[in-house]
């Protein structure tokens, strides 16, 4: 059998928790609610005595099932909270004080039910402990006595004990029908029964002794004659002082032997006789004689039996054996071969009600059910989370996931590219980039997209949709770290807008555009005027005209750049519009400050388009001068000065700084700035390279600037005086803090002026006044002391303000309170 969990959270069971789910102070609740779905007295009752009620779950109940109107007294050594509709009190319920204070409740009524689950302390000795709790059920009995209506009910709790029999016999005398019983609710391990008496007799005369611990358990009071412990300890002898057992004058007592192997109690005989004999009876006694004759009564069995006051422990446990083999060899009932006797419990336990205990059944296996599927939809999404975190940590190649799954098309398949497809998410696919990828172009997308050119083999069209898919769930893990990281999203926002660093054309894009032109012409035949502009990611370069050699746009854009100018048969007669080349995508002017951590101050934008202005005006005049461009483009950030004389720079990286220092020193000159440039990430080939790996690559494989140590220390420097510039709301705050001192200091000087023109007051008086309003003005308001609030009922583990209460507060724990209390008592001590 289980072992049930005595303490810790196996006492937590579904009482435990059904208890708390519908508000009753203890699970007790339960057990009188049980008892009462079998006997219904609550229903019937006008007035209720519930003695020993603390925590009050029971006068929960009962004030659930009462009547309206009805009268529920309740009364503990412990306080009991107060509880609508009910009088509690605290007192002992074996005193008189307590008896007199019922009686002022009750007045001259009479109770119809009386109810008792008094405990006493426990941490005693058992054999203690169950009859104290017999003595507390008969106290309550008395009280029941007194307080009860003819034919009322008393419910009490008792333990299964030597006095619990005694207990039943007195309850028996005074009520017509007494039930034992153990409700569901009470723990299996737990000894307590909860015996109903129905129908009050309410005798005129009580005997007191009915009510007398002392009478009622007399024997247990004077200690229960302890055979076990004269035959298993026999050295320890008490001698009777007494004097000789009433009707007994003998000392020597004699019994045959075959009464030893029959007895049922064999212990009494072996403490109280002196010799098991073998002598036969005037009348003869077969079963001595068998006895006699039997192998296993040998020569020591009987020397043993012959004084029984002179044996030990041992000799006893040989004689208890030998009983044993006798009694198998007689076919008497042995422990072997019968179930133990319970001679003591008469109590009938049943189960209380079948109908709960199959509900309970049921919700016990809904429970498990629920918990099941819990635990496997947890799984189920831990293992999914993994394999993507592997995937875009570029753990797993995406076939091995596919060849995991039920297969790329499975329905748990996270390559569900059909479901994709129909929520249209494949025209948010980015196809490298600088992708020109129109929204409404999803079809026409998937046909010419990456690699595909139309292609059928199935083979190809699945990795195609692989790789697509993975771009996909790039794009959503870029969206979720953006969403946690803003130096991310920042960053994102400045590729997003800045569009980086010139990378070449891939064969993707070439493709794309091309694709984008044919339909550009093709939407212009069919449908010029209602056709919107669809809005594309990048439209700079849409608006260009297309080539008229055959180049794409972006192509003839690309080489209609000026390094290009002078070869022959790249454009042909096509002039490059200057001010579509300089738009932010030429790498000449795209050589952005950020790169070099050097960042355009508040203005940005418009000096930015200042900037392009004067470049393209220049890029006019020195048209042939090729690299110089650079050289005016710097010239241009050096021109920029602040109010104050000085450039209007910011270095705000320690590379930067360093570079600067170089610069300033003359360590570098421009000449090898722009020498650094060609290095081997400068040409990188990254064509038909996937975005993610791209975006990984860039992570780690970039150029290493050299850093100085006083260039990492001017940077520090300059954060530091950044932080301790104050932030926008303490400003707020200080400046509104001034604000209301100047309004302060008006509406004295106001008042102090009235006072002053007063003529009706000296001048002493005058001053005195306006002394007095000032020191009043200078008075600093007391800080209110914050409120404690204990984390408790409703306010246990909440967040944030607890309901009703204003101003500042803190929260704190009975526990908190304890531990700081005992922390005190250990300093004190040192
Ligand atoms: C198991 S609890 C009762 C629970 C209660 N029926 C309920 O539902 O909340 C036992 C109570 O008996 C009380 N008790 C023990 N001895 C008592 C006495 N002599 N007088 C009054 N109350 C007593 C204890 O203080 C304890 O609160």
């Amino acid at each position: 059998m289980a072992i049930q969990k005595k303490h810790g959270k196996g006492r937590l069971d579904k009482y435990y928790k059904l208890a708390k789910e519908k508000g009753y102070r203890a699970r007790a609740a339960f057990k009188l609610i049980q008892l009462n779905k079998r006997y219904g007295f609550l229903e019937s009752s006008r007035v209720l005595l519930d003695l020993c009620a603390a925590p009050g779950s029971w006068l929960q109940v009962a004030s659930e099932a009462m009547p309206n109107g009805s009268l529920i007294i309740g009364v503990d050594l412990s306080p009991i909270k107060p509880i609508p509709k009910v009088i509690s009190f605290q007192g002992d319920i074996t005193t008189e004080k307590t008896r007199h204070t019922i009686r002022t409740h009750i007045k001259t009524l009479k109770a119809d039910t009386v109810l008792h689950d008094g405990a006493p302390n426990v941490g005693t000795a058992w054999a203690q402990d169950s009859f104290n709790q017999a003595e507390l059920a008969l106290q309550s009995m008395k009280l029941a006595t007194e307080f009860l209506v003819e034919g009322g009910t008393f419910v009490t709790k008792v333990f299964r004990s030597k006095e619990y029999n005694k207990l039943l016999w007195v309850f028996n005398q005074l009520f017509n029908k007494v039930e034992a019983t153990k409700p569901p609710s009470s723990r299996n391990v737990s000894a307590e029964i909860f015996v109903v008496c129905r129908g009050f007799k309410a005798p005129r005369h009580i005997d007191p002794k009915f009510l007398d611990p002392r009478s009622v358990f007399a024997e247990l009071a004077e200690g229960a004659s302890n055979n076990e412990a004269k035959v298993f300890k026999p050295e320890v002898k008490k001698r009777k002082r007494e004097g000789y057992e009433e009707g007994d004058y003998t000392q020597f007592k004699e019994i045959p032997a075959s009464q030893f192997i029959e007895t049922t109690d064999p212990l009494d005989i072996l403490a109280n006789y002196n010799k098991l004999s073998f002598e036969q009876p005037r009348n003869g006694d077969v079963a001595l004689a068998a006895l006699d004759k039997m192998p296993e009564t040998t020569e020591e069995i009987r020397i043993y039996c012959q004084d029984l006051k002179v044996l030990g422990r041992r000799e006893f446990k040989i004689l208890l054996k030998w009983r044993l083999n006798s009694r198998e060899t007689f076919g008497l009932p042995t422990k072997k071969t019968t179930a133990p006797v319970v001679t003591e419990e008469v109590a009938q336990v049943e189960s209380m009600d079948e109908e709960l205990r199959i509900q309970e059944q049921l919700q016990a296996l809904k429970d498990k059910e629920q918990g099941k599927r819990k635990r496997e939809r947890r799984k189920e999404n831990e293992k999914k989370q993994k394999e993507i975190m592997r995937l875009q940590l570029g753990m797993t190649a995406p076939m091995d996931i596919g060849l995991e799954q039920a297969g790329p098309l499975g329905q748990d398949s996270i390559f569900a590219l059909k479901d994709v497809e129909k929520k249209g998410a494949v025209s948010q696919i980015a196809k490298g980039r600088m992708a020109i990828v129109k929204q409404a172009d999803t079809k026409k997308d998937l046909d010419s997209g990456i690699g595909s050119s139309g292609e059928t083999d199935s083979e190809d069209d699945e990795e195609d949709r692989l790789e697509r898919e993975l771009d996909n769930m790039f794009e959503d893990y870029k969206e979720r770290r953006s969403m946690r990281d803003a130096k991310y999203k920042a960053k994102r926002a400045r590729q997003e807008h800045e569009d980086g660093e010139w990378e070449g054309l891939s064969a993707d894009e070439q493709q794309s555009s091309d694709d984008e032109e044919l339909e550009e012409d093709s939407s212009e035949e069919s449908d010029e005027e209602d056709s919107e502009p669809t809005k594309s990611l990048l439209t700079d370069l849409d608006n260009g005209p297309a080539g008229s050699d055959g180049l794409s746009r972006r192509a003839t854009s690309f080489f209609s750049q000026d390094i290009f100018k002078d070869i022959p048969g790249i454009l042909g007669e096509a002039e490059p519009e200057p001010s579509k080349l300089d738009d932010g995508e030429n790498p000449a002017t795209k050589k952005t400050a950020p790169e070099n951590g050097i960042e355009k101050t508040s203005k940005k934008s418009e000096r930015l388009s200042k900037q392009k202005n004067t470049v393209s005006e220049e890029k006019d005049d020195n048209e042939d001068d090729g690299f110089e461009i650079v050289e005016q483009h710097i010239d241009e950030w050096e021109d920029r000065r602040l109010p104050d004389g000085r450039p209007d720079i910011d270095i705000i990286t320690a590379e930067a700084m360093t570079l600067a220092h170089q610069l300033a020193t003359g360590q570098k000159s421009k000449y090898d700035v722009v020498d650094d440039g060609f290095n081997k990430h400068a040409f990188r080939d990254r064509d038909g390279l996937p975005e993610w790996f791209i975006e990984d690559e860039g992570q780690h494989s970039k150029p290493h600037k050299p850093i100085t140590k006083a260039a990492a220390a001017a940077i520090k420097e300059k954060l530091r005086a950044l932080n301790a510039r104050p932030i926008k709301k303490v400003r707020e705050a200080k400046a509104r803090k001034k604000f209301k001192a100047a309004q302060r200091l008006e509406k004295l000087r106001k008042k102090s002026d009235l006072l002053a023109s007063d003529e009706g007051m000296t001048e002493k008086e005058k001053a005195d006044s306006i002394q007095k309003l000032l020191s009043k003005a200078a008075r600093k308001k007391p800080r209110q002391p914050a409120k404690l609030v204990v984390a408790k009922g409703l306010n246990r583990g909440i967040q944030g303000r607890p309901k009703g209460v204003k101003g500042r507060y803190k929260i704190v724990d009975a526990r908190m309170k304890k531990e700081l209390r005992a922390q005190k008592r250990i300093s004190k001590r040192k």
